[in-house]
């Protein structure tokens, strides 16, 4: 399986489990030195390399990569500063047929491959082998770290010592938290996948899948193909972006409920003023999103409150992340609902529901743990923690998205896909998908309204 994202300890019991069906830990650093060699050899096309070689298995890899580019052809130098500090780092030291410097020397290669460490870095990078990325980083036009960046903390992704920036990532066997998260993600560059032959059973974190989008059924009709209502509060603008990219995400029918004229807003929208109570009691609701636009006074309040007493699936977005609480949730059913903070709303609902994690995983999961809420952290590192359990992360999106408006185009996104399946969690992967699918086809410095024209074009990729 390639959609595993493991944390170091169940990285760790994946290759013990390997080394007990009798596969050797020197076979699993012949597959990952090899396999990442393979990747290396495109990418230098024949320029000189440089491989930094640390004391694990990391180091291990590197006197694995070494020697099979070397026998391939290509100029190798291996730095290592200190001894192989494991037996099976030993014999692969002792396999590399070519010389071995404790330091760089000026004649070092164009692509450097940095072995220093990997999953098993227990501490701050400093003294020599700091110095010697510092060194190397730069001197370096291709920089490609094996299995992590060195410096890098597998599990958190935050930078243990000073961060540099790679070209590329391949991680070995299984994927990393760090790989999806930042800051660790965004100095990562290319990231890429090398097997090393683990069985891997039912991950509770994953990295999500290209959905699959499914045109309606032959018999549909406008209502049971997905009504979507979106409820707007003391800001036109927003909720009629989101309306915007909820009748381009497949819903069969987007009701505002606005008290505002809207004089943009297209013929197909319909727009209903006067008490939301009993707008909201149409059974045929299949989702209502609440918050892009709302307010936080007390009229905010009541139309949050007469969204989460209606029953019907529910994405909080915005402002309704301001207003939540205990309170408010008592009576609601959190398993129909989604909320998709961004990391400033994030920490509000922490604070809201006395949450004390720091990082964003953590805080998502301490989220959906505290309220059964399905969390989407948004960002550049966006996150899932579905209500059911796990966390699902996602393939970075385009840093075009850092645009106003932007994620209220994603809430009604997430609004229109659950109208049309129920299912909170798969819609809203659908979602952030057609998200950043949109934002590739909008081109370059879109605003949110051409993002939400791109939409429908989105789409049709994932049918
Ligand atoms: N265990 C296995 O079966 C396999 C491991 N593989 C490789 O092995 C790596 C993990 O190997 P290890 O667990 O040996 O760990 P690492 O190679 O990541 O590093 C651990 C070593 O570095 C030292 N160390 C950690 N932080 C340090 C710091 N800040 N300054 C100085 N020294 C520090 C530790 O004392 C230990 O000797 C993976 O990332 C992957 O590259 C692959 O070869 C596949 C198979
Ligand atoms: N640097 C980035 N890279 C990728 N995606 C981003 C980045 N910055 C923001 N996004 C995405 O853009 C959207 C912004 O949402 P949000 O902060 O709620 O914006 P707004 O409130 O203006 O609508 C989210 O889906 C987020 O994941
Ligand atoms: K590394």
């Amino acid at each position: 399986m390639t959609d595993h994202v493991l944390s170091v300890e169940e990285m760790r019991a994946a290759e013990r489990a390997a080394m007990d069906s009798g596969v050797s830990e020197w076979q699993l650093m012949q597959r990952a030195g090899g396999g990442a060699a393979d990747w290396i050899w495109r990418i230098a096309a024949g320029r000189a390399v440089t491989v930094l070689c640390g004391p694990g298995n990391n180091g291990g890899d590197g006197y694995v990569i070494a020697e099979t580019l070397q026998r391939r052809g290509l100029t190798v130098t291996v730095v290592a500063p200190v001894e192989p500090a494991s037996e099976t780092a030993r014999r692969a030291r002792d396999g590399f047929s070519g010389e071995i410097a404790k330091t760089l020397v000026s004649s070092s290669g164009e692509v450097l491959v940095d072995c220093l460490f990997g999953y098993g870095l227990s501490r701050k990078v400093e003294g020599e082998f700091a110095k010697l990325l510092e060194l190397a980083c730069p001197s370096h036009s291709i920089r490609i770290a094996i299995d992590v960046p060195s410096g890098i903390f597998a599990d958190s992704g935050e930078w243990l010592g000073a961060s540099h920036r790679y070209d590329h990532t391949l991680a070995l066997g299984a994927w990393k938290r760090a790989h999806f998260l930042m800051p660790a993600r965004a100095d990562m560059g290319n990231t890429r996948l090398v097997p090393i032959g683990l069985d891997l059973k039912d991950p509770a974190e994953r990295l999500s899948e290209r959905p699959r989008i499914h045109p309606p059924e032959p018999d549909s009709q406008k209502y049971t193909r997905g009504l979507v209502a979106v409820v707007a509060g003391e800001m036109p603008g927003a909720p009629l972006l989101s309306s915007l990219a909820a009748m381009h995400a497949g819903a069969g029918y987007v009701k505002l409920f606005s008290d505002h004229s809207h004089p943009d807003a297209p013929a197909e929208l319909v727009i209903e003023d006067g008490a939301l109570g009993e707008a909201l009691d149409d059974e045929r609701i299949g989702a209502v999103l609440i918050g892009p636009g709302l307010g936080r006074g007390s009229e905010a309040r009541d139309r949050l409150r007469a969204a989460l007493n209606s029953g019907h699936n529910l994405v909080l977005d915005a402002d309704a992340l301001h207003l939540l609480d205990r309170a408010m949730l008592d009576g609601a059913d959190p398993a129909k609902m989604v909320v998709t903070p961004h990391d400033g709303e994030l920490a509000k609902l922490c604070e809201t529901f006395d949450i004390t994690a720091t990082d964003k995983r953590d805080r998502a999961i301490g989220l959906r743990d505290a309220t059964g809420l399905t969390v989407l952290a948004k960002g550049p590192d966006t996150l899932l923690a579905p209500a059911q359990g796990g966390v699902v992360y996602f393939p970075q999106g385009s840093s075009w998205l850092s645009v106003a408006g932007s994620g209220d185009v994603l809430a009604g996104m997430i609004a229109a896909r659950l109208a049309v399946t129920g299912d909170a969690v798969g819609a809203t992967q659908e979602a952030v998908w057609l998200h950043q699918e949109a934002s590739r086809l909008a081109g370059p410095s879109f605003t949110a309204g051409q993002l939400a024209d791109a939409v429908r074009a989105a789409l049709a990729l994932f049918l």
